[in-house]
């Protein structure tokens, strides 16, 4: 089935974004593998998948799979891609748009200056729910890997869970060998993203995040509000966050109430736009 698609990245996290309100198509694991490739197919992070809603409220409903073709429950930079996509599409008039996904409602705002403002929703923090294996919740957990040795993190859900490590340069942290063993660790039973966090300032990070299913990549939105909640439950952080990312910035802004939602700031970019056999 022939569909037309739109290459968009958020700082460099990149997507293939597909239409399936008004074109007919399905989506197979297999294939997602196969365009994700860089060399033998389109190349992207994830794939995002525009529906139709299954409730009267909503607009749309915003599907996402990895490059390995896991379906996943969130993604932060992929929200602000879908927003601009399904404006310029002419899916919708609306710059105020209400969509389902696998993790309940979120809301994306276009903003006159080229941005795209997300209600992230509240965090999710108690372990049984991240998943993450921990007797009771705490503000960050020391484990010992068999092959890493003693590790200390924040375990913190964004609809999709995370795992936030502090280290001191993160030019320098271990993000390619520390990353894929963390991300299948036994104390994330769904697995994990595995976010690497400098502290700058109270008010500036530096992050880099290995991406469940996707690898190490640019930028990752859901990891920066997992990253910025780990470190104001820390106490190393105050509310109001810009968050420098390889591919570029996001401003994340959380109260610190475990029940306030976390708005973030960014930039979503069409590249091209093609057609492809889903
Ligand atoms: N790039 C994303 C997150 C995509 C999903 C993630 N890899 C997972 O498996 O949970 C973002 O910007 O949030």
């Amino acid at each position: 089935m022939w569909v037309k698609f739109s290459k968009m990245h958020g700082l460099g996290n990149d997507f293939m974004v597909i239409d399936l309100v008004t074109q007919n198509g399905h989506v197979r694991p297999q294939r997602v593998r196969e365009l994700s490739d860089r060399n033998f197919g389109v190349g992207f992070d994830q794939l995002l998948i525009v529906e139709k809603p299954s409730r009267p409220d909503v607009d749309f409903k915003y599907r996402i799979f990895n490059a390995d073709g896991s379906e996943v429950e969130n993604c932060g930079n992929g929200a602000r891609c879908f927003a601009r996509f399904v404006y310029d599409q002419r899916l919708t008039g609306k710059r105020c748009i209400k969509v389902e996904t696998a993790n309940g409602l979120m809301s994306l705002n276009l903003t006159d200056d080229d941005q795209v403002v997300v209600d992230m929703g509240a965090p999710i923090l108690e372990p049984q729910l991240i998943p993450f294996k921990a007797s009771q919740q705490a503000a960050e957990y020391s484990f010992a890997s068999d092959t890493i040795g003693e590790v200390t993190l924040g375990a913190v859900s964004m609809g999709n869970p995370h795992g936030v490590l502090r280290v001191d340069d993160v030019d320098t942290a271990p993000v390619e060998q520390w990353g894929p063993l963390l991300e299948s660790h036994s104390r994330f039973p769904a697995k994990a993203n595995i976010g690497f966090m400098q502290i700058v300032d109270p008010h500036r990070i530096r992050l880099r995040v290995f991406e469940r299913g996707s690898g190490e990549t640019l930028a990752c939105g859901t990891g920066a509000c997992a990253a910025v909640v780990s470190g104001q439950l820390r106490g190393w952080l105050q509310p109001g966050v810009t968050v420098s990312l390889p591919g570029g910035e996001l401003f994340i802004d959380w109260d610190g109430n475990p029940d306030s939602h976390i708005q973030m700031t960014g930039p979503a970019v069409t590249v091209f736009e093609g057609r492809i056999n889903l």
